[in-house]
Order: C-alpha cells, then sequence, then structure tokens
C-alpha cells in the first residue's frame, strides 16, 4: 500500500452566513488516528465530506500526497475509503453481490474466497446470498466495513463508524481500525461518541 498523506491547510466551511468551522490546519498520516468530535450539527460530517473531496472548502484547501507526488482531485477518490450513514447499498441485489459490484466499481476484482474472507470478517458471510432490503441496519453497517476490508484503501474516514452497531460490532470496529492502523492506514474517526476516540493521538474539537 503506498503512503498516503493528508495535509488541510486553514480548512473553514460556511453554509450562508453560518460558520462551522474555520482554520483547520491538520496533517493526517499513516499509521495515525485522528478524532473529530463536537455537538450535533457541529460540522463533523461536513468536515469529512470535506477531506474526501466531496465538498468544496469555502476558504482553504486539501492537499493529498501520495509517496511524496500531489494528487490532482480526479485522483484522490481511490486513496479513501468512507464509512458514511449517507452511503447505501442495492436493495435488490445481495450482500455478496453488493460487496463484489462496489469493488469492482473501484477498480477491483475480487475472488469468491476474497469476498468471503470479508464477510466472514465481518459476521455476513452466513448471510451473503440474502438480500439487502432483508439485513437490519446493523448488518449494512457492518456491510459497510466489509467493502473497506476488501478495498483497504490507505486513507480511512469514518463517520460514526458504530452506528447501529451491537457490543461486538463495536468491538470489532476498534479490531479493523487497530489493524488497520498497524498496516499504517490513516484514520479519521467523526463521532458523538468520546469512548471511540480515547485512544486516538490527536483530535479535531468542533464547537
Ligand atoms: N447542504 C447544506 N446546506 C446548508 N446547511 C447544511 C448542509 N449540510 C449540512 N448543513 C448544516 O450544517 C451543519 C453541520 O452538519 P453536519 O451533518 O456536518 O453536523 P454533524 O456534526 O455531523 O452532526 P451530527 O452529530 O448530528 O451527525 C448542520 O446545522 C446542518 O444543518
Amino acid at each position: 500500500m503506498q503512503e498516503v498523506v493528508v495535509e488541510l491547510i486553514r480548512v473553514s466551511k460556511k453554509y450562508g452566513r453560518r460558520q462551522l468551522f474555520a482554520d483547520i490546519n491538520q496533517l493526517i498520516c499513516p499509521g495515525e488516528c485522528i478524532g473529530v468530535t463536537g455537538p450535533n450539527g457541529s460540522g463533523k460530517s461536513t468536515l469529512i465530506k470535506v477531506i474526501a473531496g466531496l465538498l468544496r472548502p469555502s476558504t482553504g484547501e486539501v492537499n493529498v500526497r501520495m509517496a511524496g507526488k500531489e494528487l490532482a482531485a480526479d485522483q484522490r477518490m481511490s486513496c479513501f475509503g468512507l464509512i458514511s450513514p449517507e452511503l447505501i447499498f442495492y436493495n435488490a441485489m445481495t450482500g455478496y453481490e453488493n460487496l463484489k459490484f462496489l469493488a469492482r466499481a473501484r477498480g477491483w476484482e475480487l475472488s469468491d474466497e476474497q469476498l468471503q474472507n470479508c464477510l466472514e470478517t465481518v459476521g455476513l458471510n452466513g448471510r451473503r446470498h440474502e438480500r439487502i432490503s432483508t439485513y437490519s441496519t446493523g448488518m449494512r453497517q457492518r456491510l459497510k466495513f466489509a467493502l473497506l476490508e476488501a478495498l483497504r484503501p490507505p486513507v480511512w474516514l469514518l463517520d460514526e463508524p458504530s452506528s447501529n452497531l451491537d457490543e461486538e460490532g463495536k468491538q470489532l470496529v476498534k479490531r479493523l481500525v487497530d489493524k488497520a492502523l498497524a498496516r499504517q492506514t490513516a484514520v479519521v474517526i467523526a463521532t458523538n461518541d468520546l469512548e471511540e476516540v480515547r485512544d486516538a493521538r490527536q483530535k479535531i474539537a468542533l464547537a
């Protein structure tokens, strides 16, 4: 995996007159976890989208470097793995088919064994041939992590990663994040749950 560094330089976001955050300077480096905290509506999801390149900052810039080389906007998406409440699956397809299809859309042709391993990791292999429309919200959340495990991008952007997960699911997320950090993945976690980012070395606290 190529090492990717993301740099936020004086990043600000406004909606109309409402200033969500201003002048955020942050380096996001391989093997480091950054926690984004703040109350409901403070801008955590917005900041994640700005980092992912899905929203433009009002001022400031987000730079992404791979092996020291600056990446153009159209080269950045493949660096990021996004977990977000806004990510939805195709209801008419099974968990297995969704995983295969979405990995292919990112240019990855995964074998049956690889797909099953990722589903096994998140505890969904036994339900892989069931349609998404029959999955619970927690199962869908687990499937998002199966996709992340399948793609293993160098930067993970996790917006409310444990939402709808039971205690075992929360522990699973923690294990996956710890393993990703050990592989030198950069991880950003946006959450209302301070416990979830207790171990994060750096924090961005929004107000
Ligand atoms: N497209 C938009 N246009 C205008 N305002 C927006 C838009 N998207 C989000 N907002 C506002 O920006 C603020 C921040 O939203 P955001 O979802 O980033 O907060 P959050 O910290 O992630 O909240 P939560 O903890 O509830 O998930 C909210 O007040 C929201 O209403």
